[in-house]
């Protein structure tokens, strides 16, 4: 299957090789060109503009940072609508809200072609893994063609129905996540003061701190978040996987979601406000887990 794929960033890259690898034909293009290279030597042929790729392909995947960019490049010079028309398909992956679906949606629909939304839950690694979970809605036999495709880049894929519900579910589900994650870095801040006395009353009393933290390990204070991510944000070590300033994005587009529907958030309005102080600290392109720093500064502990 030949397959065109627009946006090489964290997401994009991993997802294009990883069609690569499982034999698609790919044609890239990425609005910095020179990131086409990498995929370039895995064997993928670069489209010089987002039309060049439609153009060649039947199906066309994007994935794109944001509703400006996902609008820009199918409505803009060069863009997807230029080639888009009768027997194509557009499938946009990207995080961005019902409207700026809808828009792209009724766009392509004019020139004939069709349209699935399908935005996805996971990060880096389960995008290099093939272990993405994809929240499809639009044009039910596009998805269905898409298909083999969504079987190499998640390990499930949901069709949600009319166009819309799949940027939607992918908001409220991205809105628990960085409201959750909040709560889990305040909590592991306590945890870690907690476990830092817990140590050392193991070690003076005769007991093997490593011992503690395998009995902790085992039982029901275990905490996954802080296992993958506690390590560098004690280090304040914070490499983007899912970078802050689109957690921010998509916290944003939920609360909107709310307003529309008159659905009090307050959780998930002050993990807002954490996440957009990170950004004015300017810590918009590191990893989400960098909102520590926003915690720390505002009283926690940070010496855990
Ligand atoms: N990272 C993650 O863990 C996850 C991210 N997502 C979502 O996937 C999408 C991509 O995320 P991610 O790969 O992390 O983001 P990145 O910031 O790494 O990549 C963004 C991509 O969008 C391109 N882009 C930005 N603005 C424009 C524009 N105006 N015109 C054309 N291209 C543009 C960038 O091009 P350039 O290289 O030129 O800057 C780049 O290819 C986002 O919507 C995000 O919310 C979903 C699940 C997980
Ligand atoms: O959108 C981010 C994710 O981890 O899912």
């Amino acid at each position: 299957m030949e397959v065109g794929f627009l946006g090489l960033g964290i997401m994009g890259k991993a997802m294009a090789a990883n069609l690569l690898r499982h034999g698609f034909r790919v044609t890239v293009w990425n609005r910095t060109l020179a990131k086409c290279q990498e995929l370039v030597a895995l064997g993928a042929t670069v489209g010089e503009t987002p039309a060049a790729v439609v153009a060649k392909c039947r199906y066309t995947i994007a994935m794109l940072s944001d509703p400006s960019a996902a609008l820009s490049v199918v409505f803009d010079k060069d863009g997807v609508l230029e080639q888009i028309g009768e027997g194509k398909g557009y499938v946009d992956m990207s995080t961005v809200d019902a409207a700026t679906s809808s828009k792209i949606f009724e766009g392509v629909k004019q020139k004939g072609g069709a349209f699935v939304e399908a935005p996805v839950s996971g990060s880096k690694k389960p995008a290099e893994d093939g272990q993405l979970v994809i929240l499809a809605a639009g044009d039910k036999t596009l998805y269905d063609d898409m298909v083999p495709a969504f079987d190499v880049l998640g390990k499930k894929s949901f069709f949600l129905g009319e166009i819309g519900n799949g940027a939607k579910m992918k908001l409220v589900v991205n809105m628990i996540m960085g409201s959750i994650s909040l709560l889990s870095i305040i909590t592991s801040i306590l945890m870690m003061n907690s476990l830092s006395e817990g140590l050392c009353l193991a070690d003076k009393s005769g007991l093997s701190p490593q011992t503690l933290l395998d009995v902790l390990d085992l039982g029901a204070i275990a905490n996954p978040m802080f296992k993958m991510k506690g390590p560098t944000m004690l280090q304040g070590s914070y490499n983007p996987a899912f970078p802050l300033k689109h957690q921010q994005k998509d916290m944003r587009l939920a609360l909107a979601l709310g307003d529309e529907n008159a659905v009090s958030m307050p959780v998930s309005a002050a993990a807002n406000e954490a996440f957009k102080k990170a950004r004015s600290l300017g810590l918009g392109d590191q990893d989400f887990s960098a909102v520590y720093e926003v915690v720390k500064g505002a009283g926690g502990s940070g010496q855990a």
